[in-house]
């Protein structure tokens, strides 16, 4: 049994260990293929990690890297924390971090209680009060220079409503199928990894909302939280309403662990497959690097002297976590791996690769510059829909499109819809409540997404989703190309 000055002891790249929830671990020859980077293992060698490793990964993750990741067993004398609790990590209301909020976008404000949360940009400031400054760095960065992060809220605002009067608004109906399940809104929620960072409740509290509220929430390859776990907790929630899981897959760099991935999500019952490729390589966000850095000063003077890579050298572990060889064709065995169910294309930034998806058995794509988070001035998705509508209409009527990035309102959902697209995804604006508030922010954020649609839809004068075409909008000066939304449905 190893005792914590044996485990302290081993602190160097050359032999590496560390704690988690009361094991030591031998991680040296993981730290250089950490997909977290090398920095953020070392900044614990010879120490207890549980803190920071539970507020990202799920526990499982240990067992499935055994080969890398070597259990030395129950560290003596030691009492460990379990996982799921609050911790340190999760400031209380008021308590904000030392460290600014890096983006712009955030004002800090105060924290407001859940009744006084009236739109989701309520829940996006009072959540800068309680994320972590670490949380506050990882959930508001972007890419470079933000202009994607910025573009992506300023896009929606450049779209005006063109309303119609006197018809009767009675009822509206906002039902829809999302990815191939039944949703009592347009609306989804998107995958978001690390959801413990943001709030103990972690993926479980958009599951419950997902549960209760009828609508899709998209489980990430990186949950802070086992998906069986998450499936469970969505499947036996005592006031489950309706709802569905899909699973968001990003294929990792050995290809048999994504086969492993697939298996997994079959075997859980998730209802359709997200398969993200717009990050063959992981986005340059300087606020959340500039975090890193600043916490991993220590590490840094142990290293000072090691040269940097040869320019051109680094590729291999610079930002390196997916797979950079994955292609169209490979398209056909995730095909054969998962089945029948609907499979979707997120990340899809080009009308041109829109129509490609067409010629793959592929049931929808998924418009996305992954919340700013990936190529700076990348385009937005209100850019990409216009583009399609222009370039290769027939897109819609093939498959079915989802959109995502910088959406905070029912209007901005609205919006989307009458281009096209047939769902909205929220990153952040499902993160931030769950941060401010837990699962009951979650449930409240889906409800006022409800309430904003449905007003929205009134006042324009429709009560179908099915109403909403080109002809309820413009765009800029120039108007928008004939309505040619999908009239029919592949899934
Ligand atoms: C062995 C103990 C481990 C420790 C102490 C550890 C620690 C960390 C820390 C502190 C971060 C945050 C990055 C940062 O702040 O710089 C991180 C990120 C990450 N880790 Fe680990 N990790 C461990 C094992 C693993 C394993 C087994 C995997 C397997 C996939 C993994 C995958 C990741 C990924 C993908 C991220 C990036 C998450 C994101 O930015 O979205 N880690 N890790
Ligand atoms: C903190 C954070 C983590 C994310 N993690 C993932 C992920 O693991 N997989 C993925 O496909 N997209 C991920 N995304 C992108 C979201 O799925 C989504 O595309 C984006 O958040 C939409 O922009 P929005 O945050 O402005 O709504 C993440 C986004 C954020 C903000």
């Amino acid at each position: 049994m190893p005792s914590a000055s044996d485990v302290a002891s081993h602190s160097t790249p050359a032999s590496c260990w560390v704690i988690i929830a009361g094991n030591a671990y031998d991680v040296t020859t993981f730290i250089d293929v950490h997909p977290g980077g090398r920095d953020a293992i070392m900044r614990y060698a010879g120490k207890d990690a549980t803190e920071d490793y539970e507020s990202i990964h799920a526990p499982s993750l240990l067992k499935d890297y055994a080969d890398k990741v070597i259990n030395l067993g129950l560290v003596e004398g030691l009492s460990f924390p379990t996982q799921g609790g609050p911790t340190s990590q999760h400031l209380r209301p008021g308590a904000s971090g030392s460290y600014d909020s890096p983006s712009p976008i955030p004002t800090p404000g105060s924290f407001l209680p859940l009744n006084a949360c009236k739109s989701l940009e309520d829940f996006e400031r009072s959540s800068q009060t309680t994320l972590s400054a670490k949380a506050a760095a990882y959930f508001n960065s972007g890419a470079e220079s933000l202009s994607t992060l910025h573009g992506n809220r300023k896009a929606w605002a450049n779209i005006r409503f063109c309303p119609r009067v006197l018809r009767d608004v009675t009822r509206v109906d906002m039902t829809c199928s999302i990815m191939g399940s039944d949703s009592t809104m347009p609306v989804f929620i998107a995958p978001a990894a690390a959801a413990r960072l943001a709030h103990p409740d972690a993926e479980l509290g958009f599951a419950r909302g997902a549960a209760r509220m009828g609508v899709v929430q998209c489980v990430c390859t990186y949950a802070s939280v086992k998906p069986q776990d998450i499936m469970d907790c969505f499947q036996t929630d005592p006031w489950k309403r309706g709802g569905a899981l899909t699973f968001q897959l990003y294929v990792p760099q050995q290809k048999e662990r994504a086969s492993q991935l697939i298996q997994m999500a079959k075997d859980a019952g998730f209802r359709a497959l997200v398969v993200t490729v717009d990050s063959p390589v992981i986005g340059k966000r300087d606020d959340d690097d500039r975090f890193k850095a600043l916490a991993d000063s220590k590490v840094l003077e142990q290293e000072v002297h090691r040269l940097p890579p040869l320019p051109g050298q680094e590729a291999e572990t610079l930002r390196g976590v997916h797979c950079p060889a994955l292609i169209w064709d490979d398209l056909h065995w995730i095909r054969a791996e998962w089945g029948d169910n609907p499979i979707i294309l997120k990340g899809i930034q080009t009308a041109e690769d829109a129509l490609k998806a067409t010629m793959f058995p592929v049931d929808g794509i998924y418009l996305s510059n992954h919340g700013g988070r990936q190529l700076d001035y990348a385009p937005n998705a209100v850019e990409v829909l216009l583009e399609i509508r222009q370039k290769h209409p027939e897109v819609f009527d093939k498959l079915e499109i989802y959109a995502d990035g910088g959406v905070m309102r029912g209007t901005d959902v609205v919006k989307a819809l009458c281009l096209g697209a047939r769902g909205v995804g929220l990153g952040r604006g499902f993160l931030y409540p769950l941060a401010s508030h837990g699962t009951d922010g979650v449930l409240r954020a889906i409800q006022i997404l409800s309430d904003e649609i449905q007003t929205t839809m009134r006042l324009l004068g429709v009560t179908k989703l099915s109403q909403l075409d080109g002809s309820y909008i413009t765009y800029g000066d120039g108007g928008l190309s004939p309505n040619t939304k999908s009239s029919q449905s592949k899934l």
